[in-house]
């Protein structure tokens, strides 16, 4: 791939140690002749990663979140050093950053194509998740009824604590913890997992990743609100019904060559007895 030469910083300085490590990698890529800009504000400034080649991430998972519709909209490639939790996303270790860093910058690395979700609400706003979208009641002690379209095919009313619209990234996030499939990343699929469902027989659906759903609120069941990786928020029944589709554009993902995702799965969701699952 082709050598970087401006680099920009993304640091949750709210994590122990990420602002000197950032500062750290900095140094070296300057040392490099890379010119570096940094922002620990969250969530980053529109254009902040404009013109650049590359962006590190230095924070958890939720930080990476936070950059990709900035990421899309320039078509630039993201990387996270974890400095928070799980760090499933943010796959880089420290260790594995500061040994790896040269090289990246010297255009070691690959980058592939994770889908992303679209959704648009019904007063007009687009928005951008690279894991989820997830319709919920903000009251936690009432079902709430939604009614979900594939294109003009009703598929059914859902009685549920909500539904959680996942790409195959956002697979192993809520959609795993709610029952749904771990699907691999480079499908091109658009899963659909329903939160507690008043019924013995909803169960996740896939969908193909050309499809269009639309949801609708079949009754008011106090402040439905729709939320996109985590963060972003909408409050209120005037956003019903909106679609949720698979992007056209997608976030690219920088990635070590050697980058296994059976290995990720088996490290970071500790599965098995596999040697290198609990490393
Ligand atoms: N019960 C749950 O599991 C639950 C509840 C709410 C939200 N979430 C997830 O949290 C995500 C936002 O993450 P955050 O870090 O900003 O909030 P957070 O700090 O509340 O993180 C929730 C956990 O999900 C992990 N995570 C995030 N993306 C992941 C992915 N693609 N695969 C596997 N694990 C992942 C994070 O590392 C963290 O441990 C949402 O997109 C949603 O999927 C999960
Ligand atoms: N640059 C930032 N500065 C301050 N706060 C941030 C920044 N980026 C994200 N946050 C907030 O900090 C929260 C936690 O950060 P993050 O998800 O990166 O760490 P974590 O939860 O410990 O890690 P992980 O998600 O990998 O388990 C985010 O959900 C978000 O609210």
């Amino acid at each position: 791939m082709n050598k970087i030469e401006r680099l920009a910083f993304v640091i949750n300085a709210t994590k122990s140690g990420a602002v000197e490590l950032a500062d750290l990698l900095a140094a070296v890529a300057q040392n490099h002749g890379v010119t570096v800009r940094m922002t620990q504000d969250y969530p980053i400034e529109a254009g902040f990663l404009e013109g650049q080649d590359a962006c590190c991430v230095v924070g958890g998972d939720g930080t990476l979140l936070s950059v990709v519709p900035e990421s899309v909209s320039w078509n630039i490639p993201v990387f996270g050093i974890n400095r928070g939790k799980l760090g499933f996303l943010a796959t880089y270790s420290v260790q594995e950053a500061q040994d790896e860093f040269e090289n990246i910058l010297q255009g070691d690395y690959c980058i592939v194509n994770r889908s992303i979700l679209e959704c648009d609400t019904k007063d007009g706003e687009r928005s951008l998740a690279l894991n989820d979208a997830v319709i919920k009641s903000a009251d936690v002690s009432r079902l709430i009824g939604l009614r979900v379209k594939c294109g003009d095919d009703l598929v059914t009313d859902y009685y549920s604590d909500g539904i959680i619209f996942s790409t195959p990234t956002g697979s192993t996030a809520y959609n795993l913890s709610s029952g749904g499939p771990i699907v691999m990343p480079d499908a091109s699929v658009l899963t659909m997992t329903p939160v507690c469902p008043h019924t013995l027989t909803n169960r996740s659906l896939v969908f193909s990743g050309n499809t269009e759903l639309s949801v609708e609120l079949l009754e008011s069941a106090g402040n439905p609100f729709l939320t996109l990786d985590g963060s972003q928020r909408f409050h209120g029944e005037h956003h019903f019904p909106f679609k949720i589709k698979i992007c056209k554009k997608a976030l690219p993902l920088l990635q070590p060559h050697t980058y296994s995702h059976f290995r990720i799965l088996r490290k970071k969701l500790k599965w098995g007895n596999a040697e290198d699952s609990n490393s």
